[in-house]
């Protein structure tokens, strides 16, 4: 490519002048300008725009900044002089709620205001990105770093455009730009076209595009790019996957991690994101995407929209991605490591992203969805206890303060539980009548839900209901030492006890003289009569490979 020869060139004479030239000061400033030039020339060799070391947020480091100075005195002076006399506006609609643009400044955040362009894709990767953009709420951003006069490589195309149509999706409006506006956001703003309409030509869709931005040119090597990668089809965009979001779970974690998702997801899929609201439910939304074809689900939420969700998959091969965006998330500790809990958007998108799904178990009680536990008393209590107000002001204190209420509590409940009990084909029904303070049915449940680890850990897909209960005990002491042994025997610290009781089943029964108050993966119930039965491998997720 021509451009490499320059700087190469550049390169060398600033070298050789530096090297002969007497004067301390100047011979220092031309090495800094020639190393400048040649690490541009290896740039361009390499076509390695990452030698800027932009970061996601458009940010590039002071020390590659200064190893770079001379170069983008160069370019900015170019690109202001070129500005200066550009025949076109700064900014221009060139699609339904896209825009294609130069290089952004803070003057041109009037235009971006009046026209509500929040999202930018910023095609340079020399310059850092608008300062509003990387530290204003209001701009969702997105880099994509080309070298001038390239074309950006087919996985960072395919980002831009799917990031572009989710947003847009999203009924926003979007701006890309490079440093001129004439080039490299061209590529991505007719890429993306062409994405939209497959029936369109190269030749037509500059066309379109220069109908309205006459100073829009791809150079030849751009228009190969573009012309190859049309020819093999490689700009098709696969359908969009569904996702359902609960904007209240977690306090509305989704407003601080919504975008940083979308960046993360639209690597590899477009987005069509159906948030849920006091008339939407995740389960109608849920229906509505598997009446639609979908081969995969997204959830952001907590446990509760998951499992709403999840309730429409079971028995079917939608794969479900969850983005644990909730109080708790105990399914997602499980599924995906409590490594989690702290970078939960890196570790569910990137298991999302990896694609590997496993069949797990699922549970039924009277015909509701049981990922997780289902519980009588001390986990009831706790569940009530923590109502949204206190969840959203306290976070998973809120069910801490519940379990210490229902503990110090003596509540106690009499329950009749039938299990089968099989000999050869044949199984008989036990029938026995408990008291308790605590009664677990637990199918998934992660090493802080004590109250189901009576038998240890249970697995995603073990085929087992695993049932853990606490004997009515009537000094506050009895009860605290039966959880210490429970919580020594789940991690392993002791064999059983007998201040608990532990079994495991595939279907019980359990009914009582009067109605029961339970709760199923934190949503509370109340029914006489109680029919559980494990669905092994019924429910496809993604899962960490
Ligand atoms: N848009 C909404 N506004 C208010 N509440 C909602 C909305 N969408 C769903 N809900 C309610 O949110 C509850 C489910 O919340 P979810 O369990 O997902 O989050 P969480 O309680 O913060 O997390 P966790 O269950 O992990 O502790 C349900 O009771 C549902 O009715």
């Amino acid at each position: 490519m021509f451009i490499i020869k320059y700087y190469l060139l550049g390169a060398l004479l600033t070298l050789i002048t530096a090297i002969y030239i007497p004067q301390l000061i100047i011979s220092l400033l031309l090495f800094w300008v020639s190393l400048s030039l040649a690490l541009v020339s290896i740039a361009y060799l390499f076509d390695f725009p990452s030698i800027f070391r932009k970061s996601q947020d458009g940010k590039i480091v002071w020390w590659i900044r200064w190893a770079f100075i001379p170069f983008l005195l160069g370019a900015k002076i170019y690109n202001a002089w070129q500005r200066r006399h550009d025949s076109v506006p700064p900014i221009q609609q060139v699609g339904e709620n896209l825009y294609l643009s130069r290089r952004l400044f803070p003057s041109d955040l009037e235009f971006l205001e009046a026209h509500d362009i929040s999202c930018i894709v910023d095609v340079t990767a020399e310059f850092a990105g608008l300062e509003s953009a990387m530290t204003d709420q209001q701009f969702h951003y997105l880099s994509i770093p080309v070298l001038d006069h390239k074309a950006p490589t087919l996985q960072r195309l395919r980002h831009a455009m799917n990031w572009i149509d989710s947003q847009i999706a999203c009924g926003r409006s979007v701006v890309v730009h490079c440093a001129l506006g004439r080039g490299r956001s061209v590529f991505v703003v007719a890429a993306y076209l062409l994405s939209k309409d497959p029936s369109l030509s190269v030749e037509s869709v500059m066309q379109q595009i220069n109908s309205v931005r006459s100073t829009a040119r791809l150079n030849r090597l751009q228009l190969k790019t573009l012309q190859s990668i049309r020819d093999k089809e490689l700009l098709t965009l696969e359908e969009p996957i569904w996702m359902v979001v609960n904007p209240s779970a977690g306090g509305g974690k989704w407003q601080q991690y919504e975008q940083q998702v979308i960046r993360y997801l639209t690597k590899k899929h477009r987005l069509n994101i159906h948030l849920t609201d006091e008339h939407t439910t995740a389960t109608s939304l849920a229906q509505q995407a598997k009446q639609s074809g979908a081969k995969q689900l997204l959830v952001s939420g907590g446990d509760g929209t998951v499992t709403e969700v999840a309730s429409q998959l079971v028995d079917t091969d939608i794969t479900l991605g969850i983005i644990p965006l909730g109080t708790a998330n105990a399914l997602c500790h499980v599924l995906y490591g409590v490594g989690v809990k702290f970078s939960p958007v890196e570790k569910a998108c990137e298991t999302i992203l990896a694609g590997h799904c496993q069949r797990i178990d699922t549970a039924a009680c009277n015909q509701r969805l049981t990922l997780l536990v289902l519980g009588i008393g001390f986990e009831r209590k706790m569940i009530e206890h923590a109502d949204r107000a206190d969840k959203d002001t306290f976070g998973q204190l809120a069910y801490l303060a519940g379990f210490f209420n229902a503990v110090i509590s003596e509540d106690t409940h009499s329950l009749q539980v039938s299990m089968p009990e099989h000999m050869g084909n044949e199984a008989k029904w036990n029938e026995k009548t408990i008291d308790v303070h605590s009664f677990v049915v637990a199918n998934i449940a992660p090493f802080s839900t004590m109250l189901a680890q009576g038998g240890g850990a249970p697995l995603p897909d073990d085929g087992q209901l695993h049932i853990t209960y606490l004997d009515s005990l009537e000094s506050l002491g009895g009860r605290l030492a039966a959880l210490s042994d429970l919580t020594l025997t789940s991690i392993g610290a002791q064999e059983k006890s007998n201040r608990f009781q532990y079994t495991s089943t595939t279907q019980l029964t359990i009914t009582a003289d009067k109605p029961i108050d339970y709760v199923i993966d934190g949503e509370l119930y109340c029914d006489s009569r109680l029919e559980i039965t494990l669905c092994p491998r019924s429910l496809s997720v993604f899962v960490p490979a």
